[in-house]
């Protein structure tokens, strides 16, 4: 090196260094496919070898990683190894027994740390974090108190109904997939923090928020596999979000307001007083509740309302979204309902409580149906096998392995439901229907399984009651191909939105 420039030195070093990286790889990735505890399990050598596998097929490929597992599962069977530590499951048995109230496994730190809510409820990795969280906020998220707040819902009902009938009256049809997710959200924001972001007031359902959300979900994609881009960007100034993503400014406006909330409480928390009804900060803010343990911080508190809204807005938009469409595709299930409601609600207004439109026997299949066939959280929710290893569906998985099984292999076995592709609230009414009540997963199961639940049922009572009972619905041009969606954790719909017009009936 002595003769050489320092341009020449510079390029030795940096020509070492690249040769000694790509050396260590090798050898790693030698040793993930011939030495490591998983080498037995089957699947591609390039996914045994290194984690670039996924990273290519999800980013380079821009393939939802749920088609990959399927082809995977398709050539290697019900239990394939898709990284050098992580395996995937395909049979139903083994979602039980992965997501088994028994187990406590913590859920795996690169999927969970992308969405920036490392401490929430839901971002929690551990089990004891997360269910000192969830106990706190349980007392709201109980069926006692959803039907006790079911005005609220049923006021965004009433909304949303007015207009799609203003769009009727002035010759247009719907864009449902935008004006379910606007319910939802205003649904969910003024529910938890008696703040509604009034997303249904945006005209053609275009609210900021709703397409900010759509458009950051790919970059979620991104942030599980470079964990540095994700510190980069969730660490610069909101002015400065805005300037590279102005898709997501809206995203940025709701953050802006949920943090000053979180200030506005945590500063004066007898401002509480004034709220409607009980919010999350009136649970989390309670010594009582929180029982001797520390309250939690103004950013904890934060990136709790972030999950709560993420959590609760999509997925329910989803399923009412996808239950409409097949039920349009389906005009003898329509009549069904319709004849199903009428009896149920004869005066239009008055529409019946919660609690009476849940003894609807077809309505209730129609809502098991739609959470059958949305992908409500399309991606494999990934665990990691504790200390002692464990057996699932017989076979034994060491410790530390991360396993995962994404619901969608559930509900699409035809093991289980009979054409699984077709939609077929019918299936839910059989004389042995009850055996497949405990593969409807959409809420997940376990210790870790979804606290939204009641809220997400109680909305999709009365917004199916509503539109099939206040109006003659039907599709505008919307086909099967504009639905098809790529897994970024929840569902990225990429097609023509769900449009339909929407025709009120006289009583
Ligand atoms: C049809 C609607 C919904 C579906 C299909 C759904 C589905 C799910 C699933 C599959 C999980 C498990 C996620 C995981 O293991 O990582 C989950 C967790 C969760 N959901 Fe929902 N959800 C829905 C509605 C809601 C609503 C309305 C809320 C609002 C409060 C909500 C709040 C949560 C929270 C906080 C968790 C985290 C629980 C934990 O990690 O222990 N969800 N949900």
């Amino acid at each position: 090196m002595s003769g050489l420039d320092i341009p020449g030195k510079v390029a030795v070093v940096v020509i070492g260094l690249v040769s000694a990286w790509l050396i260590q790889r090798a050898v790693t990735g030698l040793s993930n496919l011939f030495c490591h505890p998983l080498a037995a399990f089957p699947g591609p050598k390039a996914a045994a070898f290194t984690a670039w596998y996924k990273t290519y097929q999800e980013l380079y490929l821009g393939r939802s990683w749920i088609d990959v597992l399927q082809e995977l599962h398709t050539k290697y069977g019900k239990i394939v190894r898709v990284g050098p530590n992580e395996l995937h499951f395909s049979d139903p048995a083994a979602y039980s027994e992965i997501y088994s109230n028994n187990n406590r496994w913590n859920k795996e730190a690169d999927l969970y740390h992308s969405f920036g809510e490392d401490r929430s409820s839901f971002g929690f990795l551990t089990y004891a974090e997360s269910k000192q969280r969830k106990d706190i906020m349980a007392p709201l998220f109980s069926r006692r108190a959803i039907c006790e707040l079911q005005g609220l819902v049923q006021g965004n009902v009433d909304r949303l109904c007015k207009i799609l009938a203003i769009n009727n009256a002035a010759g247009k049809s719907s864009d449902l997939f935008f004006g379910l997710r606007c319910f939802t959200m205003d649904t969910i924001t003024y529910f938890c923090f008696a703040k509604s972001v009034d997303a249904l007031a945006e005209p053609d359902f275009k609210a900021p928020i709703i397409e900010a959300m759509e458009a950051s979900l790919p970059a979620f994609v991104v942030f599980k596999h470079f964990s540095l881009i994700r510190k980069a960007v969730f660490g610069m100034p909101p002015w400065l979000s805005v300037l590279t993503s102005p898709q997501t400014a809206g995203l940025i406006h709701l953050q802006q307001l949920l943090g000053a909330q979180v200030n506005e409480v945590v500063k004066n928390p007898e401002a509480l007083k004034d709220s409607p009804h009980r919010i999350i900060y009136h649970e989390l803010l309670s010594t009582k509740a929180s029982k001797g343990e520390p309250l939690p911080s103004a950013g904890s508190l934060y990136e709790e309302a972030q999950a709560l809204m993420f959590g609760g807005a999509d997925t329910t938009g989803n399923a009412l979204m996808l239950g409409t469409f097949h039920l349009l595709g389906s005009p003898g299930y329509v009549d069904r309902l319709k004849e199903e409601l009428y009896s149920a609600w004869p005066v239009l207004d008055e529409p019946p409580k919660l609690e009476e439109l849940e003894k609807l026997p077809f309505l209730t299949a129609v809502i098991k149906e739609s959470l059958r066939i949305s992908p409500g959280v399309a991606s494999p929710l990934l665990r990691v096998v504790p200390a002692t290893g464990a057996t699932v569906t017989g076979a034994y998985i060491p410790p530390n392995t991360i396993v995962g099984m994404s619901g969608t292999f559930v509900h699409s076995s035809k093991a289980i439901f009979k054409n699984p592709e077709t939609f077929d609230p019918e299936r839910w009414l059989k004389k042995d229907s009850a055996s497949l009540e405990k593969w409807l997963v959409a809420f997940s199961k376990g210790p870790r399984m979804c606290m939204g639940q009641n809220l997400a049922n109680c909305e999709m009572y009365l917004v199916f009651a509503a539109l099939f009972r206040r109006f003659d619905l039907e599709l505008d041009g919307t086909s099967v191909d504009d639905l098809t969606w790529r897994e970024c954790f929840l569902p990225h719909f990429q097609g023509r939105h769900l449009q339909a017009f929407c025709r009120p009936v006289a009583n």
